[in-house]
This record gives C-alpha cells, sequence and structure tokens, in this order.
C-alpha cells in the first residue's frame, strides 16, 4: 500500500518512522510519503491561506497550492481521505475497508478548513472520503489522519508479527474486548479469574463471550442494538 500525507507540518509524521510503521516501511510493505503543501506555493511567502468570502472568523486553506500538490500524487484508483469534523465517522468497518486501497491520500487541513471547490473537484474525478475521527473538534487533520493511519496499517497482511491478535479485539466482531491478564496469578491480592488458569480451552472461551457481551452492554449499548 501507498500512503500519501499533505500537510503543512510535514515533521509532525516524522513519529512514522518508528515502531511497526517505520518495520513496515523498512519490509516494503507500506510506502509512506510526506508532503509539505508550501512547496507548491508559488509566493515569496508561501502563503496556504487567505481569509473567507463571505466573512467571518478564521483563514480559509487556498485551492492552489492543494490542486498542485493533488495533481502531482494522485494515483488514478487512490482514495482522498480528508479528515473534517463533518465527516463520516470513522469506524473499524471504515479501517478494514481502507486497508484494501492501493493508495491513499490524506489530506490535512488547517485554519478552519480547505477550500470546498478542492473537494468538489477530486469528488467529480475519483474518490474522496470526508472523515471525523469523532464528534470533537481539533485544529488540523493531522491527529486524526495518524490514528487512522495506524488503525488502517495494522490490517495489512504482514504487518502484525501475530496476525491471531487482530481477530479477538475490540470492534473486530462487533464488540468490546474481554479483560486480559498475565502473571502473576495474584498481584495486590487481586487473583485472575480461575477459569483462565483452568486450562479448558471450551471454558475459557465461553467466559471471554461473556466477558465481551457484558462489557459491551455495560459502556457500548449502541454496538448491540440493530
Ligand atoms: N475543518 C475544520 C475546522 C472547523 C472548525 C473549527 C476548526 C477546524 C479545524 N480543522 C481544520 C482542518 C481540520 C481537519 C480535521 C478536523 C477534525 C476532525 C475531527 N474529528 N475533529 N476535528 C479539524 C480541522
Amino acid at each position: 500500500m501507498r500512503i500519501d500525507i499533505v500537510t503543512i507540518f510535514p515533521a509532525f509524521f516524522d513519529v512514522l518512522d518508528v515502531s511497526l510503521i517505520g518495520k513496515a516501511r523498512e519490509k516494503g510493505l507500506l510506502d509512506l510519503r510526506v508532503h509539505d503543501l508550501r512547496d507548491a506555493t508559488t509566493d515569496r511567502h508561501r502563503t496556504v491561506d487567505d481569509t473567507p468570502y463571505g466573512g467571518g472568523a478564521g483563514m480559509v486553506m487556498k485551492p492552489e497550492p492543494w490542486g498542485a500538490t493533488l495533481d502531482a500524487i494522485l494515483g488514478d484508483d487512490a482514495v482522498l481521505v480528508v479528515p473534517t469534523p463533518s465527516g463520516e465517522v470513522f469506524r473499524q468497518s471504515l479501517a478494514r475497508e481502507l486497508a484494501q486501497e492501493k493508495q491513499l491520500v490524506f489530506a490535512c487541513g488547517r485554519y478552519e478548513g480547505i477550500d470546498q471547490r478542492v473537494i468538489d473537484h477530486y469528488a467529480a474525478r475519483g474518490r474522496v472520503r470526508l472523515v471525523s475521527i469523532g464528534d470533537y473538534v481539533l485544529n488540523g487533520g493531522e491527529v486524526a489522519s495518524m490514528a487512522m493511519i495506524e488503525a488502517i496499517t495494522r490490517l495489512i497482511p504482514g504487518f502484525m508479527g501475530n496476525p491471531e491478535s487482530l481477530v479477538e479485539e475490540s470492534h473486530e466482531d462487533g464488540l468490546l474486548e474481554y479483560p486480559i491478564y498475565t502473571k502473576p496469578a495474584i498481584w495486590r491480592d487481586l487473583e485472575v479469574p480461575p477459569v483462565l488458569l483452568s486450562g479448558n480451552h471450551g471454558a475459557v472461551a465461553a467466559w471471554r463471550k461473556e466477558q465481551s457481551l457484558e462489557r459491551t452492554r455495560e459502556r457500548r449499548p449502541d454496538l448491540l442494538a440493530d
């Protein structure tokens, strides 16, 4: 998979050189490129924003630098992902869907957002997804893109050392994951549930399923509503 990130803060993504994403890049599983939007500006001040038509507070990102940058990097079957507070909510199902794509391009806006004509132009020529990571307002698209990139890339075959660990995670089966424990068997007078020490795999599986259901009922009843 190829992932392109367009941002005015390219250094924000230096962290993607480490951890599993860094290893996936070394293994050739992931071709990740970060682009500085200001490199597509043509004025001395490398201007990327201007005042909004119709008035109002804040600044709007100019369309020209976006057009020049996206024209240069968008492949024919790329998906342009635009983080925004006013998008569809990012869930595990969308992470799984986007993990199947050949190229994702993340457009990280700042200020009050990107001139609408950029979205309209590329939506008329290809696939654009406007995506929110939750009902709260960030200062830009970088944090949202980082969260989505981590959720997506960990689903790429060969990315995680132990693919089994992906199966029983929260949200993979529509439920929250069960409680987990490791040694020691007793810690500060707190014991590990005896079933987990029983060696009875069937009983362990049944207990874990019940725990997932109970946890989901308590914390996220919305996930159980049809
Ligand atoms: N747009 C906008 C906007 C609108 C009003 C006030 C502040 C902003 C800041 N902003 C600029 C770019 C941008 C990108 C994504 C988010 C974002 C995503 C989620 N889930 N929350 N916030 C915010 C972003």
